[in-house]
């Protein structure tokens, strides 16, 4: 039996299965200084066009997810995975989506992040300087299909320097809104009907907090 981690003072927002990690949401730093703009220029810009290239395969116009509010809001989150001395027995972040629209992660040299693909799972080895973009489940519902928010955890860290992650989540503002979001008419057509039913925020964000983040739990509530 493994004890867990000593307790701390920080307390993370969202209801993640948090296990051999602490966890807390982060004063929101001012723009140019978030994962996504600390990177090199140049980085910058093949981040930008990336986005670019995806949002256009989804065939919706430009600054259409400005529209929907699903840039407005940013939540930015820390993570601190500390030396486990047996972590065979436990794990540090357990398998689940991103709620959001899309992460931007960050982090340091110690790995530990996987991603699933087929019914195994594939390290996310670390790489200086590099962000990760995951996609998460409000693209998978929006997309209606189109892009699948990616399955990930992290693994109980074996190394003695903790392993730190910080990753920027950029979601719908409209929390307590009536303002619903669902698959995006210009995607629906006879051959491609919307696999998903409408939503609003509040009701997503209380799925999220009463099933809690595991698996793609949010998507499978929504299908249809
Ligand atoms: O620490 C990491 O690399 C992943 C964190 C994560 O998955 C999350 O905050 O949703
Ligand atoms: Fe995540």
């Amino acid at each position: 039996m493994v004890a867990a981690p000593p307790p701390s003072p920080l307390v993370g927002v969202a209801p993640l299965p948090l296990d051999w990690a602490r966890s807390t949401n982060l004063p929101r730093p001012p723009i140019a200084t978030t994962a996504a703009n600390a990177c090199p220029p140049l980085h910058q810009r093949r981040l930008q066009r990336g986005c670019r290239g995806r949002w256009s395969r989804v065939r919706v116009e430009r600054g259409k997810f400005k529209e929907l509010g699903f840039s407005d809001s940013r939540l930015f989150m820390g993570h601190c995975y500390p030396f486990c001395p047996q972590p065979d027995l436990t794990i540090g972040i357990r398998s689940h989506s991103d709620y959001a629209l899309m992460a931007v992660l960050l982090q340091n040299q110690v790995p530990g992040l996987q991603i699933k693909h087929g019914d195994g799972w594939v390290d996310v080895k670390p790489l200086r300087g590099g962000l990760i973009i995951n996609i998460g489940d409000s693209l998978q519902i929006i997309s209606n299909d189109e892009y699948k928010s990616v399955e990930h955890r992290v693994l109980a860290n074996s190394s003695k320097e903790p392993r730190i992650s910080t990753v920027e989540f950029f979601h719908a503002d409209n929390r307590n809104g009536s303002a619903c979001y669902g698959p995006l008419l210009e995607l629906l057509s006879p051959e491609k009907p919307a696999i998903y039913r409408n939503f609003t925020m509040k009701e997503f964000l209380e799925i999220f907090y009463t099933k809690g983040v595991h698996s793609k739990s949010l998507v499978k509530e929504l299908k249809l």
